[in-house]
């Protein structure tokens, strides 16, 4: 059996699909997306503005589909493993807050590990990237393009704000097992883009409403 294991990014899904992998038991074998892509060059082109890659989804179908068989057990994880033919979706999710936290402590402690300290202020590449995915998280798009795709009783959504890895990866593997039921809507997080109703938000990058969110005043 196939499972998709899909989300915006930040909310969790290499952490806890690499728990998975190394668990004793589970027999599904982790595909980790990005790995595959990088390592048989599956890309389409490369987006230098967002310095990153546009995946060419054609050559990784074809690629899965030689690689492996049909009735093989497969966990696939990626934010694009949801339009790869899968029979279970798993869907993370996170608040967009929190999604924003995540994804700004990962690229300061990525970029703090291979070049000089962090500074203050996250660079505008990631406070940007940050933000775009919070707001596509508060916007249900991962979610949406999934039911569109596979219908909402192959879909799990797994809200990951307050799990640690090790309860995801549990939730996940409960997924793989069919030990739990297709859940759709369970999370609610248009608060977010209200603005004001957002806990912690403040507009990452220079300029007054930058995002068309309130009126000001
Ligand atoms: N359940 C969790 N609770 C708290 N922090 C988490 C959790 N899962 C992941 N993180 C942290 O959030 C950051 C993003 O996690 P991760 O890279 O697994 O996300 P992702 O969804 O795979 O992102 P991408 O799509 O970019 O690969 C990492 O720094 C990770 O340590």
């Amino acid at each position: 059996m196939r499972v998709a294991v899909t989300g915006t990014p930040g909310t969790g899904k290499t952490t806890a699909t690499a728990l998975l992998a190394e668990r004793e038991g589970f027999d599904h074998q982790v595909v980790h997306l990005n790995d595959l892509v990088r390592e048989y060059d599956l890309v389409e082109s490369t987006d230098a503005e967002r310095d990153s890659l546009v995946v060419d989804l054609d050559a990784v179908r074809a690629h899965l589909a030689t690689a492996y068989d049909d009735d093989a057990d497969l966990l696939v994880e990626s934010h694009l493993a949801h339009l790869l033919p899968t029979d279970r979706v798993v869907v993370l999710r996170a608040h967009p807050v929190t999604v924003r936290e995540r994804l700004v402590d990962r690229g300061e402690s990525e970029a703090s590990a291979t070049e000089n300290a962090a500074s203050a202020e996250p660079p505008p590449a990631l406070a940007r990237k940050a933000r775009e995915n919070a707001e596509s998280e508060a916007l249900d798009v991962i979610l949406s393009a999934a039911v569109d795709r596979h219908g909402a009783d192959a879909v799990h959504e797994v809200d990951t704000t307050d799990r640690d890895p090790t309860a995801v990866a549990d939730a996940i593997a409960a997924v793989v097992a069919g030990e739990r039921d297709p859940a759709v809507g369970v999370v609610e997080f248009s608060d977010y883009l209200v603005g004001e109703g957002a806990p912690g938000f403040a507009p990452m990058e220079s300029g007054p409403d930058a995002d068309g969110g309130g009126d000001g005043g």
